[in-house]
């Protein structure tokens, strides 16, 4: 895929409507009690701790003040009646409300932020094995488009991008609605005069917001996108690094990922340009609004109602208005980054929900039947396919791509062999993909047992077929570890008979822990020829009635390849085979041969027919053996 050219996977993302309202239908839902409680919880804490400056500031007028200044107690929402009388009562139940709210914010801070967490981290976690399931679901098309930087960028950063924004941006949301909402209704029930002096600044602060969201929305996707195509860049880089060394292509290499990281940062620069605009605005319109709070305030005690304003003002309610314009400040100033995290959670979540978008192709019928042990017929009926159009793979739409396979037409009888032979690029490897529905036929059917493999589970075709392909691939873990991939709950006898059937078994002896040797990532720690029969070890296990021996020798010494030979002989017996061999000695017994060329086959019959016929078979067999 090259860097800029639109996937199957932009287009999925693009269409995803209201991400962040999806992200709570399909994940918030279950998980609905953390999030009430962790809410609730959150606003408790944050109303209990706007008692202390009102209790400060009545406390101020109707205990410490003497004099004509003393005013009677009272508290908002808290009726008369409870309110004890004389200083030294009223002084020390002022004591216990202050000391009551600050235990009340503690509490209630615990459980929400153990709420608030756990809720987040279990949506971070359903959010990678979901994922990670798609992918793995996902038709095989998906992944020649080779988008891995992209999809690693929805585990790794996209779920822990909505974590932040389910733990951190949600409640402090709400943490600002309280404060602002309960400031508000608390300063206009002292004073409204002088309340709306201090929130004069809110509406300009919310519109400031309001342009700021508007306009970082689209520079978001764009860093977004310069972070996954940054990740591609070194991926393939470091996944290529013995190419990159061989061709002597270092500076080339680093000059790309040097070139994606600048994009990174640009964009990056772009995001934050717009910051620095947004956060001293914020500042200073929240600055504004205290200076002219006690600009006001300050008057009206000094000197009495400036003009415009009327009635009293208590030194108390003053000093409450203080604490207040500080409270409502730090809530405000968070209020940036509550927009950057709902921006990049937004983005994030159009990448979730774009990748469990991407429609699957190879999928099982409702009534799909369950083949248990195949009996190895297989028959192709005028198979056609073409792979799709690489900007247009959405995973199996194979509308627009030029078809590899035409009309080809075979029977196997259980226990035979068919080799497929010809040149490099004919579609040999492509119409044996085709019976283990890596691919889906574009035309035709595949039969096995006389079941259309398209009527079958997956699970129970895939089980049925044994697959050697030509590059071998072993995860990282121990060589048993591997063979078992065979059959899962083989024991440790029936793995090492697989591994002497391969005849893989004196080498994995002479390793240093035996089986239990760790193979590196995709076994690097092993040579092409013991990759191979580790392979073979695998299948072997397995024990399917049918083979695809896709190159199975190839790229190994003449010695190895005996082995691999003598072992696919004995694996071949009483199975029915599909032998893909560029040299022609490997396939003289084949039942029958067929010989591909731009995906038709164009001669068919067993070797002596083929030679005697003396066509393209005939003159490659002429080519190979100087006979
Ligand atoms: N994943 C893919 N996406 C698109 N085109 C592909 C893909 N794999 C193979 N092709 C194309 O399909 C054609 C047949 O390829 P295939 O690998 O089946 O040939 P082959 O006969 O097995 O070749 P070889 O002998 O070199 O392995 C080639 O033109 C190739 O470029």
């Amino acid at each position: 895929m090259s860097l800029t050219e639109e996937s199957a996977f932009d287009r999925y993302r693009a269409q995803v409507e209201r991400p962040l309202a999806r992200l709570f239908s399909v994940y918030g839902t279950p998980r609905w009690t953390w999030l009430t409680v962790g809410l609730l919880a959150n606003l408790l804490a944050q109303a209990a701790s706007l008692v202390p400056p009102v209790v400060l500031g009545a406390a101020l007028d109707a205990v410490f003040s003497r004099g004509e200044s003393e005013t009677a107690y009272q508290l908002l929402f808290v009726p008369d009646a409870w309110i004890p009388a004389g200083d030294e009562a009223q002084f020390w139940f002022s004591l216990a409300l202050i000391v009551g709210s600050f235990l009340t914010t503690a509490v209630f801070t615990w459980i929400y932020g153990v709420s608030a967490n756990l809720f987040a981290h279990e949506v971070m976690h359903a959010v990678r094995t979901d994922s990670f399931e798609k992918l793995l679901a996902l038709d095989m098309s998906f992944f020649d488009d080779k988008q891995t930087g992209e999809v690693m960028a929805i585990l790794n950063n996209d779920a822990s991008n909505l974590e932040a924004f389910l733990d951190n941006a949600l409640m402090n949301s709400l943490r600002l609605v309280v404060m602002v909402g309960g400031i508000s209704f608390i300063l206009f029930s002292l004073n409204w005069q002088l309340a709306v002096v201090t929130l004069v600044a809110v509406p300009a602060i919310v519109a400031l917001t309001w342009w700021f969201m508007r306009v970082i929305a689209p520079r978001y996707r764009e860093r977004q996108s310069a972070v996954a195509r940054f990740n591609t860049r070194v991926e393939n880089g470091i996944g290529g690094i013995e190419l990159t060394k061989t061709t002597d292509s270092e500076q080339y290499e680093a000059k790309r990922v040097s070139d994606a990281s600048h994009d990174l940062f640009r964009t990056t620069m772009e995001v934050l340009k717009l910051s620095y605009l947004y956060r001293p605005g914020m500042e200073l319109l929240a600055g504004l609004s205290f200076a002219a709070t006690f600009l006001v305030g300050g008057y009206w005690l000094l000197v009495g109602a400036p003009p415009g304003f009327s009635g009293s003002l208590t030194a108390g309610t003053f000093v409450t208005f203080i604490f207040m314009t500080q409270r409502f400040v730090a809530p405000l100033a968070e209020v940036s980054n509550i927009v950057d995290q709902i921006q990049s959670a937004r983005a994030s979540a159009e990448r979730v929900f774009g990748l469990a978008d991407i429609p699957v192709h190879i999928t099982e019928r409702d009534d799909a039947v369950d083949l248990s042990t195949s009996t190895g017929r297989v028959a192709y009926d005028d198979v056609s396919f073409a792979y799709a159009d690489r900007t247009q793979t959405d995973g199996g739409d194979q509308a627009g791509g030029t078809a590899v396979i035409h009309d080809l037409s075979f029977d196997a009888a259980p226990g035979e062999t068919v080799a497929l032979v010809g040149e490099t690029g004919a579609g040999k490897s492509t119409a044996l993909k085709l019976l283990l529905r890596l691919y889906e036929v574009t035309d035709g059917a595949i039969r096995v047992d006389g079941h259309d493999v398209r009527e079958l589970t997956l699970g129970s075709l895939r089980r049925n077929v044994g697959y050697v392909s030509q590059d071998t691939f072993l995860f990282d873990g121990t060589i048993a570890d591997n063979i078992r991939y065979g059959r899962f709950d083989a024991g440790d006898d029936a793995v090492r008979e697989a591994a002497r059937a391969a005849e893989a078994d004196e080498f994995i002896e002479r390793m240093p822990e035996g089986y239990d040797t760790r193979v590196g990532e995709r076994g690097v720690k092993l040579s092409g020829g013991q990759r191979q029969r580790i392979a073979l070890a695998r299948v072997f296990l397995q024990d399917p009635p049918i083979l695809v021996l896709d190159e199975a020798t190839s790229a190994v010494d003449t010695e190895t390849e005996r082995a691999i030979q003598r072992s696919l002989d004995r694996l071949s017996e009483g199975r029915t085979t599909f032998v893909i061999a560029h040299r022609l000695s490997t396939v003289v017994d084949a039942d029958e041969i067929l010989v591909l060329e731009d995906g038709r086959v164009i001669e068919r019959g067993n070797h002596e027919v083929l030679l005697d016929s003396g066509g393209k078979y005939a003159s490659l067999w002429a080519a190979q053996t100087g006979n």
